[in-house]
């Protein structure tokens, strides 16, 4: 349907995304599945690290009172393997010989390690030192962690180090925030099934994947996708449908001005429109709305303005539903590499970056257009070119996204 739309800039088009509530809530998860979620509690250690006063090298233990005075001859008590116990009090003259990690005797004092010891005589029960040590070798309780410190801190993506960390407190669950879950609709007649044949004016839904897997690594659940033929009542029962049981819906296709654009119709009727034409290339119809608390957020078609509207629009929101920021990082950056072409809008140009002396520089990667899918492997960043009427000369300080997972 052809309607005036009000272009809006993308830093108001991402304030407006920013101001949209978000209902988050936690979950109790097992560490196991922890890996990557989002802390939502402090995590407090329930005990000292190490809880046990720890030998750090092999060797034999021995009392303060008798670290002196070598090369001497101690009476060998036992040993004390990694996991087992030591009760025996050591008294003057006597060692006892102990591996790394293990218990140490509440009376030894220090740990000579066995290089710097020799057997008597052969006798296992005798051992001659003869230098001493001037570390104790001895970790004592509490050395890394102190009992009640938090251990792992809220509002933090929990990784396998910390898992590690989780582990050796004997933590078994973990309070992390719910990640949303997400259902994505493609549209468009032209869309073909992956198993499908290649056909005359068909295509493969390839935004379909790639925003799966970008909502994924984002930290989203995509409980559900599919793809619609540029059918009104179709696209409207399965649009409600899936707003009915999801906080974000993501649709791509169908928001221009052409006769089978009906995302663009949906967004029209509803509640609250965001917004439906930002002042940007590409995904200049990227448009926004909420409806009874869901937000739709109705992507181009064309890859390469999907690709960019996920990272200007969604990231940032599926990142802020777990209280992370965006992903995203800003850089000021050289283009490096021609752009002649103009635009009334703000381009954010698909490149490749590297650093150079400090700095970033920026080249533009392969064909740019708003159709074009080729580069999208290798693009790295997103580069400002602002709207001008000439091209933005090579050795310009921009604005630049470096992009995650890349
Ligand atoms: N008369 C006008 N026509 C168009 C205008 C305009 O202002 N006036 N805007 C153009 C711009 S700019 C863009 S961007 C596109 C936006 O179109 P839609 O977002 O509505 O997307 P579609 O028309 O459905 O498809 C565009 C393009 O992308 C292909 N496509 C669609 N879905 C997928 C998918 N899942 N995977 C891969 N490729 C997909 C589709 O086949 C089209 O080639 O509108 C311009 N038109
Ligand atoms: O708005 Mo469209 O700029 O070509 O993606």
């Amino acid at each position: 349907m052809l309607t005036r739309r009000t272009p809006i800039s993308v830093a108001e088009a991402q304030a407006r995304m920013q101001a949209v509530p978000l209902k988050t809530a936690t979950e109790v998860v097992p560490i196991e599945e922890a890996n990557h979620r989002i802390l939502a509690a402090d995590v407090k250690a329930s005990y000292a690290y190490p809880h046990f006063r720890r030998a750090g090298m092999d060797g034999y233990a021995i009392r303060a009172a008798d670290d002196h005075d070598f090369p001497k001859a101690f009476k060998v008590l036992g040993e004390i393997q990694a996991g087992a116990t030591w009760e025996q009090p050591l008294a003057s003259g006597e060692a006892v010989r102990i591996m790394t990690g293990a218990y140490v005797p509440d009376d030894a004092a220090k740990v000579i390690r066995i290089e710097k010891t020799r057997a008597v005589d052969g006798d296992p029960h005798r051992v001659k030192i003869i230098t001493g040590e001037s570390k104790t070798n001895i970790t004592e309780t509490g050395t890394d962690v102190k009992q009640g410190e938090t251990i792992l801190a809220r509002n933090q993506e929990i990784n396998p180090g910390g898992l590690a960390v989780l582990r050796a407190f004997g933590i078994k669950k973990v309070t992390v925030y719910q990640q949303p879950r997400i259902a994505i609709i493609a549209t468009g007649t032209e869309l073909l099934n992956s198993t499908d044949p290649i056909a005359p004016g068909k295509i493969y839904n390839s935004n379909g994947i790639m925003l799966k897997n970008l909502v994924e690594e984002t930290g989203g659940v995509v409980d559900f996708t599919t793809q619609l033929p540029d059918d009104a009542a179709t696209i409207e029962r399965v649009l409600k449908q899936q707003m009915a049981n999801h906080e974000i819906v993501i649709t791509d296709g169908g928001v221009s001005v052409g006769d089978f654009d009906y995302i663009g119709d949906s967004a029209r009727q509803a509640d609250q429109l965001l917004f439906n034409k930002i002042k940007q290339r590409p995904g200049s119809v990227t448009t926004a709305f909420v409806q009874d608390n869901t937000l739709v957020m109705a992507l181009s078609g064309n890859p390469g303005a999907c690709f960019t509207g996920f990272y200007l629009y969604m990231e940032p929101l599926i990142r802020r539903y777990q209280h992370q920021k965006t992903r995203l990082q800003h850089v000021r950056a050289i283009l490096a590499a021609p752009y002649n072409k103009t635009n009334g809008f703000d381009r954010y140009l698909r490149c490749r970056y590297e650093i150079k002396d400090g700095h970033y520089l920026v080249y533009p990667n392969g064909i740019n257009r708003s159709g074009s899918l080729a580069n999208l492997q290798t693009t790295t960043c997103l580069a400002l070119i602002p709207h001008s009427t000439t091209p933005m000369q090579v050795g310009t300080e921009t604005d630049a996204w470096l992009l995650p997972f890349k």
